[in-house]
């Protein structure tokens, strides 16, 4: 049976795409300092597609100690990495490749190779991780985050692998690894960018309740989800 969490959710509304993004960097640099402070390294697993680029681009020009930055992904789509959806070409283009994290500290999920061979390889790479200090993620217009999609197993189980592989996705490419729900949600942090109105109806799901792949992330901490105030709205037509 799958269990849904009950945990706490903060919505943070913001009046565009801009301001929102501008609160992920302050929310990101502040884990970030308190992660370095106490445990001298940050953990952090980004979102793809592409409401996080914004962020990554103001990443770029921060100070903070790039030597103790830690970059996982949460999920990849399994394609040549020319492609220009691939989630790790985007954050590179947008921000990894201009600041000096040490490349052997970011740790991409294979794109090129088959998606359950890719799985299997980020798994070995996950071991011995422990907690992420934050995680960042975003949300499709059917519910899915990361690439956990409606209809198909989230990981949700506390013992559930920690990477999983699709064949199935309803979105380009139908081949992503993904990690699930249970290694996502061990996470000190949790923040969910949320933006573009083609997102309406599932932010609507997830308000009321529904059983969408976002509703099964949760943390000790809590949730926080990062959105415009114009999805928070009821649509004219509902
Ligand atoms: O396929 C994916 O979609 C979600 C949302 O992407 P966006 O382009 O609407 O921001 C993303 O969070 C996920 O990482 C990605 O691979």
């Amino acid at each position: 049976m799958i269990s849904i969490n009950t945990g706490q959710y903060r919505w943070h509304e913001f009046p565009d795409l801009s301001a929102l993004q501008e609160a992920a960097l302050g929310a990101i640099l502040d884990s970030a300092a308190l992660a370095i402070q106490e445990r001298g390294r940050f953990n952090l697993v980004l979102a793809g597609g592409e409401t996080p680029r914004g962020v990554y681009n103001r990443l770029k020009s921060v100070p903070t100690d790039w030597s103790a930055w830690h970059i996982y992904f949460g999920d990849e789509r399994c394609m040549p990495p020319t492609e220009f959806e691939w989630n790790f070409r985007m954050a590179g283009e947008a921000w990894l490749d201009h600041v000096a994290i040490p490349p052997n500290q970011i740790y991409a999920i294979p794109g090129g190779i088959r998606a359950d061979k890719a799985a299997d390889v980020y798994a070995q790479t996950l071991r011995g991780v422990g907690m992420f200090d934050l995680t960042l993620l975003g949300i499709g217009e059917d519910g899915h985050t990361a690439s956990l999609f409606p209809g198909n197993d989230w990981g949700i189980a506390p013992d559930s692998p920690d990477t999983l592989a699709v064949f199935n996705s309803p979105k380009r490419p139908p081949q992503r690894v993904s990690l699930s729900a249970a290694r996502l949600n061990r996470s000190r942090q949790i923040i969910f960018l949320v933006a573009g109105a083609s997102k309406h109806k599932a932010v609507a799901k997830w308000r009321a309740g529904e059983n969408i792949p976002a509703r099964a992330i949760m943390c000790e901490t809590g949730v926080d989800v990062l959105t415009e105030s114009a999805l928070l709205l009821p649509k004219h037509s509902e």
